[in-house]
């Protein structure tokens, strides 16, 4: 399948098709432009690195508001993203999901607000007596009584840079993912994956944060920053609009005060050449936002504006109108972390504070590094959806079996058809990827063989068994990956979907007469899943449906089609706690070898 995670490791698939860089996707005319507006009014209108692996097991260190003043200060003037609690800890409830209304109205009282820009480069010491930051300690539960009144005179102003650099940093990915990369290639690789690095574990844990939400609601943010603007901002102007939406996704979505947000913004704007003519603009259009974010929430329809209108049209088409909002709506809310235990689900759960899922999957509420949750280390689980680890349990017993996996990395089927006794053949064009899949296994003291090739060239076997996750959209994965609804487009369905048809026919090759294949991929796409077994049909492949039943998936009776396929969806599963509601969208089909 396509890139997508969580894997094992979280990582997505750099080799795919239709990963490379493009254009920025523009489906909504920019409404507003450059020039501050003033107020309109609202219109109505891993294995090894995980992917949520650093989410904070605090919420990240407090900042110090910009132009703050002396005065008395609330609890959630701390810089902790509001709906990344660690897990286990309810005091603040689920993320606001579609129709939840805003966190919290536009604050009353006077002297919240950013006071605007200090001189440039403010970093120095403030001229009146700053209050410094809360400090490394569990911030979530505010500082002691005392320190809310600010620190004594003369201690060092320095809560403005706190979270300088993670901005910055979420600044730098919001532009590169708008450029047409992928969020975790960016940081897996490079020089943004150098910088994101050094940050300590809290600071990771906030970029992460604030760029996940900044992607997830990508099309609510420009809807409140464009209501502010006269005129559009210069198309090349990406590190300005970054600006902006970083900081409009911490003022709208996150439990950042306002002031802090906005401060940092402008000292964003004022540090970069290009951004820096706009810092007034920054601050006025940020402050209004900040002003007015309950109105604006409120007028707001989060799944138009946050699902790319070409992927709504097709879902619609393909699953009604209905299921197609249902999935869009999914897409706004967080997932939970699944895990693949080795044995013993029901205990894990109980260790963990999670639930068993029918699949035999434990879910959490996840938070903090991954390779910190008990039984990390002694390989006792691996990350890996629910509905990715369907593939695997539709070729039943393959204990002593050949099989290929083909499309393997970053290796959680290969890890799953290992721990069930399989004879594991992994393939995979990326080096890179394979490599961490070898490094997973050795945590899960788990074997098979590794090969770097093209599956479409590669010449082995037969084999008994054949596990194809070809790479595809991934459109099923956007609750784990938002940033691949501004990555993709239409045309790369297509492109997709024509390398698929040459990995299953060379698939169906390597397999024995009598041998059964899955062909799966995490899209929600018609023409990479149902419409490539319906070619086989139709071409009269020497293959034959062996079609699913309810028993065989749990009893999850809505998740077999008519033909006897699998088809998730990030819909399904529901749950009255959102954040342990749904599925990756995958789709999943067996077939026979004709003998
Ligand atoms: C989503 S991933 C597979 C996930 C994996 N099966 C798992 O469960 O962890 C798709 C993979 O296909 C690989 N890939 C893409 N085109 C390929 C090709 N022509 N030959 C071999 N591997 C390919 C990518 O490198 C990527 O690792």
């Amino acid at each position: 399948m396509g890139p997508r995670g969580p894997g094992l490791d979280g990582g997505r698939s750099p080799g795919a098709a239709g990963d490379g860089p493009r254009p920025p996707r523009r489906d909504r005319p920019a409404e507003a432009g450059a020039g501050f507006a003033g107020p309109r009014g609202p219109r109505s209108e891993s294995f090894d690195r995980p992917p949520r692996a650093d989410r904070p097991d605090r919420p990240p260190r407090a900042e110090r508001p910009a132009g703050a003043d002396g005065g008395p200060r609330r609890r959630d003037e701390a810089g902790a993203p509001r709906p990344y609690r660690p897990a286990g800890d309810d005091r603040r409830g689920p993320p606001r999901g579609e129709g939840q209304g805003p966190a919290r109205g536009p604050r009353a009282e006077a002297g919240q607000g950013p006071r605007g820009p200090r001189p440039e480069g403010g970093r120095g010491p403030r001229p009146e007596g700053g209050r410094g930051p809360q400090g490394r300690g569990d911030d979530r539960r505010g500082p002691p009584r005392d320190d809310r009144r600010g620190p004594p005179r003369g201690r060092p102003p320095q809560g403005r840079t706190l979270g300088l650099e993670a901005r910055k940093l979420a600044v730098d990915l919001v532009v590169g993912v708008r450029k047409g990369r992928l969020l975790d290639q960016l940081l897996d690789e490079g020089f943004l994956a150098r910088r994101y690095q050094t940050l300590d574990a809290r600071d990771r844990a906030l970029v992460r944060a604030v760029v996940g939400v900044a992607l997830r609601r990508h099309g609510q943010i420009e809807d409140a920053i464009g209501r502010y603007l006269q005129r559009p901002l210069p198309d090349k102007a990406l590190t300005l609009k970054a600006i902006l939406e970083v900081a409009a996704a911490q003022i709208l979505f996150m439990d950042v005060a306002d002031h802090a947000a906005v401060a940092i913004a402008v000292d964003l704007a004022g540090a970069d050449p290009d951004a820096a003519p706009y810092k007034g603009l920054v601050n006025a259009v940020l402050r209004r936002i900040g002003a007015e974010k309950g109105d604006i929430l409120r007028a707001q329809d989060a799944v138009a504006l946050d699902t790319p209108a070409w992927l709504l049209e097709r879902w619609t088409a393909a699953y009604g109108a209905e299921t197609a909002r249902a999935i869009a709506a999914s897409h706004l809310v967080e997932p939970s972390l699944d895990l693949t235990v080795k044995s013993d689900p029901e205990g894990w759960a109980a260790r963990l504070g999670g639930i068993v899922l029918p699949t035999g999957s434990v879910r959490l509420v996840s938070s903090g590094s991954i390779d910190k949750i008990e039984g990390y280390d002694e390989g006792a689980w691996w990350v890996q959806d629910a509905a990715a680890t369907i593939p695997v349990h539709l070729l039943g017993d393959v204990a002593g079996r050949k099989v290929a996996d083909l499309c393997a990395a970053p290796g959680g089927k290969t890890a799953m058809l290992a721990h069930r006794g399989a004879d594991v053949t992994a393939v995979d064009q990326s080096e890179h990827r394979l490599g961490r899949l070898q490094r997973n296994l050795f945590r899960l003291d788990l074997k098979a063989s590794v090969e770097v090739a093209d599956v479409a060239e590669w010449l082995r076997g037969p084999f008994d068994m054949i596990l194809l996750d070809a790479p595809c959209t991934a459109t099923g994965t956007l609750r784990r990956h938002p940033d691949g609804a501004l990555s993709k487009g239409p045309e790369d369905v297509a492109k997709l979907a024509a390398l698929q048809r040459r990995l299953l026919d060379q698939a169906i090759r390597l397999l024995r007469p009598g041998g059964l294949i899955v062909y799966s991929v995490c899209s929600l796409e018609p023409e990479e899943g149902p419409d490539q077994i319906r070619r086989l049909m139709l071409i009269d492949a020497p293959v034959e449906r062996v079609p699913v039943t309810a028993d065989e998936v749990f009893g999850l009776a809505e998740i077999v089609t008519e033909e006897g396929d699998v088809r998730t969806l990030p819909s399904h599963l529901p749950n009255a706690d959102p954040r342990l509601a749904g599925l990756d969208g995958f789709f999943a089909a067996r077939l026979r070898k004709k003998i």
